[in-house]
């Protein structure tokens, strides 16, 4: 029977699907400690703000400068987000072979992050949030299924 898997801390169950858990991927030529940093730094057009995004010491400072508004957030980012955090999650789970067997062992299961905190990627803890990160994840675990 499948079932639902809900994540939300890195030191829960599942903690690895969430993108603060250390996995370093590389994108555009360079290495981004989480997939956290790589989406937060492409909030911004500048590459120094986008670089100083990436060397944030932990995944929750990166969210945090991505968040801060002093820096200028680019015009388009609600346009592009959801194909950024494709493209990190992706990265992620084919960049690390241990994470790609993980996440085809939930096998059908639902996969939610469970937060109030996020109606947006996460479920916003009672299930009307949109829940796009649960969702890419599941994408993303169809095309590695699908892999030769
Ligand atoms: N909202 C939230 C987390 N949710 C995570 O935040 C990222 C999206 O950030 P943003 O689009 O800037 O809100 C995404 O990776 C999502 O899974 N995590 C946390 O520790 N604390 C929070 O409060």
């Amino acid at each position: 029977m499948s079932h639902v898997i809900r994540f939300y801390s890195v030191t829960d169950t599942c903690g690895w699907c969430s993108n603060f858990a250390p996995y370093p991927i590389r994108l555009n030529g360079k290495t981004w400690p989480t997939s956290e940093h790589y989406f937060q730094a492409q909030k911004f057009a500048a590459p120094a703000d986008q670089e100083a995004v990436r060397n944030a010491r932990t995944p929750m400072l990166a969210a945090r400068m991505g968040r801060d508004r002093k820096r200028k957030l680019r015009r388009d980012w609600e346009s592009v987000k959801v194909s950024v955090m494709r493209q990190a999650v992706q990265a992620k789970f084919t960049q690390h072979a241990q994470l790609a067997r993980l996440l085809l062992d939930t096998g059908e299961a639902t996969l939610i992050e469970h937060t109030e905190q996020d109606d947006d990627w996460g479920d916003g803890g009672d299930g009307h949030g949109r829940n796009m990160l649960g969702r890419i994840l599941m994408e993303v675990r169809e095309a590695l299924s699908q892999r030769t």
